[in-house]
C-alpha cells in the first residue's frame, strides 16, 4: 500500500496560495481550511495528509519528519536554521527584511547606529547582519507589532519585514538598509525526500510546470 505524504501548511499569509498551488498538482483534501479546528486532514484516495501549523513552528515539524514537506517563507528558514532540504522557490509571499529608524533619527552611516537597541522578530538574522557590519547592538525579541518599538521608546531601530511599505510609512519610519528578500519555499525532511523520492520529485516537477505556465499566462495578458 502506498504511504501517505504529509504536508505542513502555515496559518497566515502563505496559506491560501499554498493550498491553491498544491491543488493544481492534485494535492488536495476536503475541508482544509486555515480556521479549521481539525489540524490533520487526510485524503485517503490520493494518500495526502495536511497538517496546519503556526508559521514559526513549521520547519520544526518538517525537521522531525512529522511532516514530509511544507511551505514556508525563506525569512523563517533563515531565522530558524532547521535541518531541512529546500526543494523549490515558489515565488509568492515576496517581502524583504530591512532595518528602519524613525525619520527624525536617521544618521549618515550605518555604523553610526552602533550600540543602539533594535526590536525584531528575527533576532538571529539581525545579529548576523550587525555582525557582518561589525557593529554591536542590543537586540530585543518581539513577536509582532515591531513598529511599536521606536514609537514608544522600547528601541531606537527595528529589523522587520516590509512588503508594500505601508506599515513603516504609517509609523513615520524610514528604511535605512535592506537585509534580504524572501519568498515562499517548498521544504522537505531529508529522510522523507530519500524514502519518498519518486512522489516528491514528481511534485517538484509538477509545481515547476504550474509556476512556469502561470508566468507565461501573465506575460501573454
Ligand atoms: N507583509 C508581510 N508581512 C509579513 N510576512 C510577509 C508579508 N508578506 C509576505 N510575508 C511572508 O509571509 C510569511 C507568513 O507571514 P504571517 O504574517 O502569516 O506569519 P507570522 O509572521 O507568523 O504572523 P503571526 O505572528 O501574525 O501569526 C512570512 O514569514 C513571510 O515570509
Ligand atoms: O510593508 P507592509 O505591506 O505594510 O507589511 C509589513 C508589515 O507586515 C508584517 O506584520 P504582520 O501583518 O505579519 O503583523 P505582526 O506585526 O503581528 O507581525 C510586518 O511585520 C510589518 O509590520
Amino acid at each position: 500500500m502506498e504511504e501517505y505524504i504529509t504536508i505542513a501548511l502555515p496559518k497566515g499569509k502563505l496559506f491560501k496560495r499554498s493550498l491553491d498551488l498544491l491543488g493544481k498538482v492534485g494535492y488536495s483534501a476536503e475541508g482544509v481550511s486555515e480556521n479549521s479546528r481539525k489540524l490533520v486532514i487526510a485524503n485517503e484516495e490520493t494518500k495526502v495528509r495536511f497538517i496546519i501549523t503556526k508559521t514559526v513552528d513549521l520547519p520544526t515539524y518538517v525537521e522531525y519528519g512529522a511532516a514530509d514537506i511544507g511551505i514556508i517563507g525563506k525569512d523563517v528558514l533563515l531565522e530558524e536554521q532547521k535541518d531541512v532540504y529546500e526543494l523549490l522557490d515558489l515565488g509568492f509571499g515576496k517581502c524583504r527584511l530591512m532595518m528602519a529608524v524613525p525619520e527624525a533619527k536617521k544618521r549618515s552611516e550605518l555604523k553610526d547606529y552602533a550600540h543602539l537597541r533594535v526590536a525584531t522578530k528575527y533576532p538571529r538574522c539581525a545579529r548576523d547582519y550587525f555582525d557582518k557590519l561589525g557593529i554591536q547592538m542590543e537586540i530585543v525579541k518581539l513577536n509582532g507589532s515591531i513598529e511599536l518599538g521606536p514609537l514608544i521608546g522600547l528601541s531606537e531601530l527595528i529589523v522587520d519585514i516590509v512588503e508594500t511599505g505601508t506599515t513603516i510609512k504609517e509609523n513615520k519610519l524610514m528604511e535605512v538598509d535592506s537585509i534580504f528578500t524572501s519568498t515562499a519555499r517548498l521544504i522537505a525532511n531529508p529522510v522523507s525526500f530519500k524514502l519518498k523520492f519518486e512522489r516528491l520529485h514528481k511534485l517538484v516537477v509538477d509545481l515547476r510546470a504550474v509556476l512556469a505556465a502561470e508566468k507565461g499566462d501573465k506575460k501573454a495578458k
